[in-house]
């Protein structure tokens, strides 16, 4: 049994954490921490674990926190920074859902989020926690930098096809939606029902903070920098991505089901759907998978990719877990086996 302590448990993927560890045999959750609830029991603010956990909010604190074995922080970004170093100093292991770690180009870093970066070093020897792509890294990890829920949707949608050189590597489009949960608990006035609900729109079209880690990840994959156009959306949802990516394909091939198939057919959170499939958000909501389908409409130069994960799970709590299990030996799926809570 490892101990594990969370720091922002009020928020979307601190709950969600707590929801998805509730299950998992092999850890005991002994720390979470909120400033602004502190004291609080978990389960009076959120009554979905009333029965699964018997702890309160305390403000976090690095020398409780250093008794745990891993900490995940779920934290808006430039809260990890600060405090991982020191954790991971006294040899606690590090599992952030958010950006701090996940940029290896540290200027770019700054220039995206509009602050300096304050571990150069901690960020030097940071893991890009995409399990599909860096397994083996992760499992020697002392700090993991989850991905972003967009970035997972979209590079697990691409990634067999750049990997393979089939599509114009300067030419990427990701065409990808949200719900309103990816804002976090703490969101602005424009995730409120009245302002979102029964509408639709894009935002961040000039430049959005995924974009360069979409295009690192990719770049990497490709073996050259790739040339990417990003259009998030703000969808009428409260969990689930969808991204439909386009590719131009540099001659005109056959068998891109099968290639999709052979690349993730070790994955436990991937599935390759049917040819003719249209993945549906509600397939994955609460569940750590994405599900994929791959097309040539018309069996033209056109290949179509459609992604869909639910952005608390595997864009963010689960696929955390998911990192944590491979990090501690245990079986990869532990605690997050069950389906996708449908209708
Ligand atoms: N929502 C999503 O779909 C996804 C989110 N992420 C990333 O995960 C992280 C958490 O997101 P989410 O759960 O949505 O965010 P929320 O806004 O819902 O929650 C943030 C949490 O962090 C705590 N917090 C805020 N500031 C600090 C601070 N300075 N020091 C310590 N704790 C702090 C808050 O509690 P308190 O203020 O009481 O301390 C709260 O518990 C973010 O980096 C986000 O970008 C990644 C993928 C998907
Ligand atoms: C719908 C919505 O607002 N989504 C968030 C991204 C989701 C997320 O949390 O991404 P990070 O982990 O990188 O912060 C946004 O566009 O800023």
């Amino acid at each position: 049994m490892i101990k594990v302590g969370i720091v922002g448990g009020t928020g979307y993927t601190g709950v969600e954490l707590l929801r998805l560890l509730a299950n998992h045999p092999e850890v005991s959750v002994e720390v979470i921490t909120s400033r602004s609830e502190e004291g609080m029991r978990v389960d009076d603010m959120y009554p979905n674990l009333r029965g699964h956990y018997d702890l309160q909010f305390t403000v976090p604190n690095v020398t409780t926190l250093a008794q745990c074995d891993v900490v995940f922080f779920a934290t808006p970004h430039g809260v990890a920074m600060k405090m991982a170093p020191e954790l991971v100093e006294q040899g606690v292991r590090v599992i952030d859902l958010g950006a701090d770690f996940r940029i290896k180009d540290l200027e770019l870093w700054s220039k995206w989020y509009g602050m300096e970066h304050t571990s150069p070093a901690l960020a030097a020897q940071a893991v890009y926690g995409l399990p599909e792509v860096n397994r083996v890294a992760i499992k020697d990890a002392r700090m993991v930098a989850c991905p972003g829920c967009y970035p997972t949707a979209t590079q697990l949608g691409f990634l067999p096809l750049v990997e393979n050189g089939l599509i114009d590597h300067r030419r990427l489009i990701a065409d990808v939606k949200s719900g309103v949960s990816g804002a976090g608990r703490g969101a602005n006035v424009g995730s409120l029902l009245c302002e979102s609900s029964e509408s639709m729109k894009a935002y961040g079209v000039a430049g959005h903070r995924h974009l360069p880690e979409v295009k690192q990840g990719l770049s990497e994959a490709a073996g050259r920098p790739v040339g990417l156009t990003f259009v998030p959306h703000l969808t009428p949802m409260i969990r689930g991505i969808h991204a439909t990516l386009y590719g131009i394909l540099k001659d005109p091939v056959d068998g891109l089901q099968a290639l999709f198939e052979e690349r993730y057919a070790n994955e436990p959170f991937v599935d390759v759907m049917p040819a003719g499939s249209h993945p549906e958000t509600r397939s994955v909501k609460g569940a750590n998978m994405c599900r994929l389908s791959v097309f040539r409409p018309q069996n033209d130069d056109t290949v179509v990719v459609l992604s869909v994960i639910d952005n608390l799970v595997k864009g963010a709590a689960g696929q955390a877990i998911q990192n944590m299990n491979i990090m501690f030996g245990f079986d990869e799926t532990e605690g997050l086996r069950h389906a996708g809570m449908l209708p």
